[in-house]
């Protein structure tokens, strides 16, 4: 079928190039020119496993085709909108400009019969104002939420573990429905479960989900300072809870704390709409969780400070990591990044690594040192930060590594590293939230 993606970041470039993957002729739309022209010739604009390939082989097959021109949009019979919902500047609010724009842009190339399929994260009620204005050229408006994660954003593409529609009463949303059934074919045909429900549940599915996993990392967090006071051990607290099968052991990694283009936008934005609604007590508790979830990262900023004897000023300081995550370019609201800054604030000669994430991290904190070669930004080093979790990190020799730094001091922010090993080589380990 043919069908357009309109906005190609993190996305909507891996929803384009796999809806491509799965047999449909897709065109994808942004407004970012570089960004086109890098699609355009089947080269990634940014790091994501498995997307480089993907990516040019949809466009090499010529099933894919890329350009800033909306009008390419016509003869589509699904249109998905895929850009950004960012943090509004100065509230915690959703920023739904982007949204108004794509959707705007859209309307004048749509036809009878044809649907709009809105993908980007945004408060509940947006969809209901948005209907009329596609129903008014005899489209529909279906909102089929995203749950990928970064670095595992291909296979969650194609294979989900569930697809969520939120979609007008009648006959129109039940044909809009049925539309974009044969678009998901290949992941229904695997048996996903499929939820089909109003545009409101469809939108709050989305932030009650992230909510969820934000509160969980939070709650884990939370245990992790009860830790450091009383002397207990968060990784074996962990453990221990998530062998209890309502609990789960996923999403207990206690550390840093969450960062990224969503779980901090996402939980503001909810607690800001649900204030609009008169409903603002419901998810106050999700203001704890921001606070415990960024109290983590002053906690870290306190350890650096506590190691190197109570003065960061002068002492040369490796973070290892910048991205908000592991397998990611992405240092939107990164914690490993945010403590970078905030030791460089305190006079720190900090120098920060990233198998991915340096020009990224760079064009948001260009005050910082980067270093491209792990061993050159470990040498002279006062004290070694782990802030994501990077398999290069995980994989390092704590006998070679001891060996270039000037003081064998590793803070793990993110349970990374093999304690034992670590101290058996003469480290000084600590980490958040254990002894
Ligand atoms: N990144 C993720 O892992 C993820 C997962 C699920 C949901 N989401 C949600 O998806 C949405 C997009 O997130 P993202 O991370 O891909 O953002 P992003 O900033 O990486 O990408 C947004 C893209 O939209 C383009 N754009 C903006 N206005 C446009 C317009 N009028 N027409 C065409 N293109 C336009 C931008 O140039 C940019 O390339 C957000 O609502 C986010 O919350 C993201
Ligand atoms: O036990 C854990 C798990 C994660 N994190 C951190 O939490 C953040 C978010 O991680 P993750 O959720 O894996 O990454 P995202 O790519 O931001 O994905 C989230 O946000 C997306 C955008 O809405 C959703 O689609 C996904 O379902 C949701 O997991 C990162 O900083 C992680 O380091 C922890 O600190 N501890």
């Amino acid at each position: 079928m043919r069908v357009s993606v309109v906005g190609l970041g993190y996305l909507g470039a891996v929803h384009a190039a796999s809806m491509a993957s799965l047999g449909h002729e897709v065109v994808g739309v942004d407004v970012d020119v570089a960004r086109v022209e890098s699609l355009a010739l089947g080269k990634s604009p940014f790091f994501e496993p498995g997307f480089d390939e993907l990516l040019a082989r949809a466009v090499g097959a010529g099933r894919l085709s890329v350009t800033s021109d909306v009008a390419a949009v016509a003869g589509a019979r699904v249109h998905f909108v895929c850009v950004g919902t960012p943090q509004a500047a100065g509230s915690g609010a959703a920023d739904l400009s982007f949204v108004e724009a794509a959707v705007s842009s859209l309307v004048p190339h749509l036809g009878p019969g044809e649907v709009v399929v809105g993908k980007s994260t945004v408060p509940v009620g947006t969809a209901a104002r948005l209907a009329a204005r596609v129903e008014a050229v005899g489209a529909t408006l279906v909102w089929n939420p995203e749950f990928l994660r970064e670095g595992f954003a291909v296979a969650d593409t194609l294979h989900p573990d569930r697809i969520v529609y939120g979609v007008p009463d009648g006959e129109a949303g039940r044909r809009a429905a049925g539309l974009l059934d044969e678009v998901y074919a290949a992941p229904l045909a695997e048996g996903t479960p499929q939820v089909v429900t109003d545009y409101a549940t469809a939108e709050l599915v989305k932030v009650a989900a992230n909510s969820f996993l934000a509160t969980k990392i939070s709650f884990i967090n939370a245990m992790a300072e009860l830790c450091e006071v009383a002397g207990g051990d968060v990784t074996r607290l962990a453990d221990a809870i998530g062998h209890d099968q309502r609990i789960g052991r996923k999403f207990l990694n206690a550390g840093l704390g969450f960062g990224g283009g969503c779980l901090p936008k996402d939980i503001r934005a909810f607690m800001a709409r649900a204030d609009e609604l008169g409903a603002g007590e419901a998810v106050a508790f999700l203001g704890e969780v921001d606070a415990i979830n960024t109290r983590r990262r002053a906690r870290m900023v306190e350890l650096a400070v506590e190691v190197l004897g109570g003065d960061v000023a002068g002492a040369r300081v490796a973070v290892l990591g910048a991205a908000f995550k592991p397998d990611s370019d992405d240092v939107r609201d990164s914690p490993a990044l945010d403590v970078a800054a905030r030791l460089d604030g305190l006079g720190g000669h900090v120098v920060v690594h990233d198998p991915q994430a340096i020009d990224n991290a760079r064009r948001k904190e260009p005050s910082l040192a980067y270093e491209r070669d792990l061993e050159a930004a470990l040498t002279g080093a006062d004290v070694v930060l782990v802030l994501t979790e990077w398999r290069h990190y995980r994989d390092l020799d704590p006998a070679r590594a001891a060996a270039l730094v000037a003081r064998p001091q590793v803070l793990d922010g993110r349970g990374a590293l093999d304690r034992e090993a670590w101290q058996a080589a003469g480290w000084t380990y600590r980490a958040l939230g254990r002894p």
